[in-house]
């Protein structure tokens, strides 16, 4: 199974610290992606979830120091002294422990020196001038004016120069004026926002309760929330959940990735803060997004042309030596990560039958590894269970002593299967499963050795659970003037096309009679044939029941019984070709809890087929080939 052998993972060595070198899978992805940040690129990763899109951007903010040189730098905010609602934020570059002495001081306009010189001079010679004009016996008295009006002047200089400074804020005192420090980046920052979180992502000013001027209320420069979109410059800005991007948001993004700079203000109109703006902040920062396959449609144009890289991230692999590898390396790593018990040799195996399960395929192993991860997870609190259940019951004992550790505790592969055989780790699987388990009390799907006219047993995969069913199709003929088909508990599109060819398809292998079955002259323009999924009531919306019905609408026409110890499924083309179906290892494990000892499947689908004991499987290329087969005649 795997390339080392061990008994339990303990005997493994330890995965690399680094979380590039644990991202399974997705080498092609890492590679663009490292490229991206290198040469300043913009992307997106799309992929289903749980494949590791945030674990690669994660990977790589962890070595964002190996992409050149940064330079440090601080934001601060500082009010606007001609008007306190635009405030003024700046970045400077360096340390803010070192410039913090520099920082700017408010200017009050207060005079230099120089202009204080300047007035002394002037003043000095106006009263020369005084002096001169005056006769010798009002000397005294001419100095005393000449030394009045310097200091007059004097005076209305400085204090002119301060009251015109706070006239725009009376009462403002001098900490209110002090600038702050918003945001301090001392190395390559990797931000990380969901699209929907605005405030998060663009800033906002806070509300202030006591109207947000002084000297009662804080100043605005005092209430700035830097954004991630901010915090970002230099930098990477994330941004996840792209499904739930605002428009207006995608447009502020957009004026930022063009402009590198973006003003904040107030977000909320009821609050203090709306009427506050400040000037465009520096924001030149390399975007990355990530969601799902179709979340891309909910971004505007003009967004996503700006986005250079476009990555679909894989969910499966090929089911080879080396990346059954990667699954180990992949449990070691879950292992360590989460300080789990080891597991052991057999217990990994069944890890890589889910992963080829959850593949669809025994070809492929699944690389939604955050599935897998919780089944880990499961499995170990499975595996910790007896020592739970030992805790529990000497709870109300007065002596009780905390558990001695009896041995170690492994996760061995009957942990794992019960994980996943509980459908524990999904919800849609627990519903299926209820769904079944309450059904089957009915009795209404029993395989017997009594072959019925017209009734067959198809498969299906119940919603998005990943739950195969049993689906019982009941055809009934009626003599009529006016020949039909009539389609029972069918819902989709595509099941009821795909029943209306197969009704089409029996209809004209019967009328050339090269059906390898006994021969029957039989009228068809007088038939009206009603197909009925009995008691079907989870959407049938596929074509894979297509080979049952035609099946089925055979036998009703020519009145001959098929086999009730079978279940079948499979698509068919115009010509009895029958064709591959998805779900394949769901349906026939459907098919085996239901108890049928054999499974017609498209012998396409055999490349998918996990191995299992206790039901035959069947591969069919033609209707012709599974007609002696289910006919008893
Ligand atoms: N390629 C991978 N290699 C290793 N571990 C992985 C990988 N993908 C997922 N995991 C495991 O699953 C966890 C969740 O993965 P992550 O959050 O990156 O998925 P995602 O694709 O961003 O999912 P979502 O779309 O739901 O946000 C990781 O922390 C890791 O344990």
């Amino acid at each position: 199974m795997f390339s080392v052998k061990f008994k339990t993972t303990e005997e493994l060595p330890e995965p690399s610290p680094r979380l590039i070198d644990q991202v399974i899978g997705q080498d092609e992805a890492v590679k663009i992606v490292l490229s991206a940040v290198k040469n300043k690129r913009n992307a997106i990763l799309l992929g289903e979830p749980g494949v590791g899109k945030s674990m690669i951007v994660k990977a790589v903010g962890e070595i964002l120091d190996e992409f050149g040189e940064f330079t440090p730098y601080y934001v601060i905010a500082k009010p606007n002294l001609k008007n306190m609602e635009r405030p003024i934020v700046e970045v400077i570059d360096g340390y803010y422990k070192e410039k913090k002495k520099e920082l700017p001081k408010i200017n009050f306009n207060a005079p230099s020196p120089f202009t204080l010189l300047i007035v002394m001079i002037i003043a000095i010679l106006v009263s020369q001038m005084i002096i001169k004009t005056m006769p010798a016996d009002y000397l005294l008295a001419a100095v005393a004016i000449t030394s009045m009006i310097v200091l007059i002047f004097g005076f209305i200089i400085v204090f002119s120069s301060l009251l015109g400074a706070r006239a725009s804020m009376p009462s403002v005192s001098p900490s209110d004026l002090e600038p702050v420090l918003l945001y301090e980046c001392k190395k390559r920052p990797l931000v990380r926002a969901s699209a929907y979180n605005v405030t998060r992502l663009l800033g906002d000013v806070k509300h202030c309760p006591l109207g947000g001027k002084p000297p009662l209320g804080t100043p605005p420069h005092k209430r700035i929330i830097l954004g991630a979109i901010h915090e970002a410059h230099r930098g990477i800005l994330y941004v996840d959940e792209i499904k739930t991007m605002p428009l207006e948001v995608q447009d502020y993004i957009l004026t930022a990735l063009q402009d590198k700079k973006l003003p904040i203000s107030g977000r909320n109109p009821n609050s203090s803060g709306a009427t506050v703006e400040t000037n465009p902040i520096p924001c030149d920062f390399i975007l990355i997004m990530s969601g799902n396959m179709d979340d891309i449609y909910n971004l505007r144009a003009p967004l996503v042309d700006r986005i250079d890289y476009k990555i679909v991230l894989k969910d499966k692999m090929d089911n080879t030596l080396e990346n059954r590898d990667k699954i180990l390396q992949f449990i070691v790593q879950e292992i360590r990560n989460n300080k789990l018990n080891h597991m052991t040799y057999e217990a990994c195996c069944e890890i890589v039958k889910i992963a080829q399960y959850l593949a669809g395929s025994k070809d492929k192993l699944t690389l939604r590894l955050r599935l897998l991860a919780n089944i880990i997870k499961m499995a170990n609190d499975l595996a910790m269970g007896k020592e739970i259940e030992e805790i529990l019951k000497n709870f109300k004992d007065k002596d009780y002593k905390p558990l001695e550790k009896k041995g170690k505790v492994y996760i061995d592969a009957e942990h794992v299967r019960k994980v996943f055989e509980s459908g524990i780790y999904s919800m849609e699987k627990q519903v299926a499963i209820n769904y079944i388990k309450n059904f089957k009390r009915y009795k209404h799907i029993v395989p017997n050795d009594t072959p019925k006219v017209g009734v067959i047993y198809g498969l299906a995969v119940l919603g998005r659970g990943g739950v195969g069913d049993v689906t019982k199709i009941v055809v009934q003929i009626l003599e009529s003037k006016n020949p039909a088909t009539h389609l029972l508990n069918i819902s989709g599109d595509i099941a009821k096309h795909s029943i209306t060819l197969a009704s089409a398809l029996s209809k004209k292998l019967i009328a050339n009679g090269k059906l390898p079955l006994p021969k029957k002259d039989i009228d068809l323009s007088d038939k009206e044939i009603y197909i009925q999924f009995s008691q079907s009531y989870s959407k049938i919306d596929g074509d894979s029941a297509t080979a049952a019905v035609c099946l089925a609408i055979i036998s009703a026409l020519l009145e001959i019984p098929l086999k009730q110890d079978f279940a079948i499924t499979g698509s068919l083309d115009l010509t009895g070709n029958i064709l591959a179906v998805g779900g394949i290892n769901e349906k026939i494990e459907a098919a085996k809890r239901y108890g049928f000892k054999r499974v017609i499947i498209p012998e396409a689908n055999m490349i998918d087929v996990i191995e299992r004991e206790g039901i035959e499987i069947i591969p069919a290329k033609t209707l012709d080939d599974i007609i002696p087969l289910v006919f008893d005649y």
